[in-house]
């Protein structure tokens, strides 16, 4: 019978570099409104797990699912339109384009989609004023860097992804920015019930998540969170 599941679904996922394990077999599920955090060592291949899952690189062998969908069967046109349609993505450094307000760059997504632009503006302007960032008439570059990577949230959710991924998505900020930033991520993803897998270093922010994992040696081990 055939199993379906909404969220994200990697299934036997391995991929190596220059003869090197990076991922061997790993397997993960994230529900809608569900939080995984994956830490691990430098170098374990964290990124390249999510890599993985943007379709950014083609894994050796297994499946990533995203709400029933076979991202890693698709290429070209179709992974673009079904990464554009299902995935939201929160980097380290926010991405965004500092000449432009925040709201034309939270609306950018939907606009290169080809998307309305009255609907793409007044849901930028929403999930900015949900994220707390001034909408104003201000460059996105003279924000502060919490704002910024708030914003840059908001950017990942325009799309209405089923999946939130975030690389490291505190680890350019101060102690303080770094919580509300945190903070604001886990409860905006849950909100939107978004499947959000955040890849991290620090322990105060993988502790926030609904389960916790760690990346090591291609494997990825489940762990106690706050242990
Ligand atoms: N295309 C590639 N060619 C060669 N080596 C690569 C390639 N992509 C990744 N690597 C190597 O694979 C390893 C995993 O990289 P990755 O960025 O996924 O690790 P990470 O766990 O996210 O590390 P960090 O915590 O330092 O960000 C690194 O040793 C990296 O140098």
């Amino acid at each position: 019978m055939k199993q379906h599941s909404q969220g994200l679904n990697i299934l036997d996922l391995s991929y190596q570099v220059d003869g090197r394990k990076l991922l061997d077999r790993v397997n993960l599920t994230v529900h809608p409104g569900e939080s995984v955090a994956v830490t691990g060592p430098s170098g374990s291949g964290k990124s390249t797990l999510l890599m993985c899952v943007l379709g950014l690189i083609k894994p050796r062998s297994g499946t990533v699912r995203v709400n029933d969908r076979d991202l890693t069967s698709l290429s070209g046109g179709r992974l673009t339109k079904a990464r554009r349609e299902l995935l939201g993505m929160v980097f380290q450094f926010g991405e965004l384009l500092p000449e432009l307000t925040p709201v034309e760059n939270v609306a950018l997504p939907v606009l290169l989609g080809g998307g309305d632009h009255e609907e793409a503006y007044r849901r930028a302007a929403s999930l900015l004023d949900e994220l707390g960032v001034p909408a104003g008439s201000t460059p996105t570059g003279m924000l502060s860097g919490g704002e910024r990577q708030r914003a840059a949230v908001a950017r990942a959710l325009i799309a209405r992804p089923a999946v939130l991924l975030a690389d490291e998505p505190t680890g350019a900020l101060d102690p303080e920015a770094k919580q509300d930033v945190a903070h604001l991520l886990f409860s905006t993803a849950r909100h939107h019930n978004c499947a959000l897998l955040l890849v991290t270093h620090d322990e105060s922010v993988a502790d926030q998540a609904d389960r916790r994992h760690e990346l090591r040696n291609g494997v990825l081990t489940e762990v106690g969170v706050g242990s």
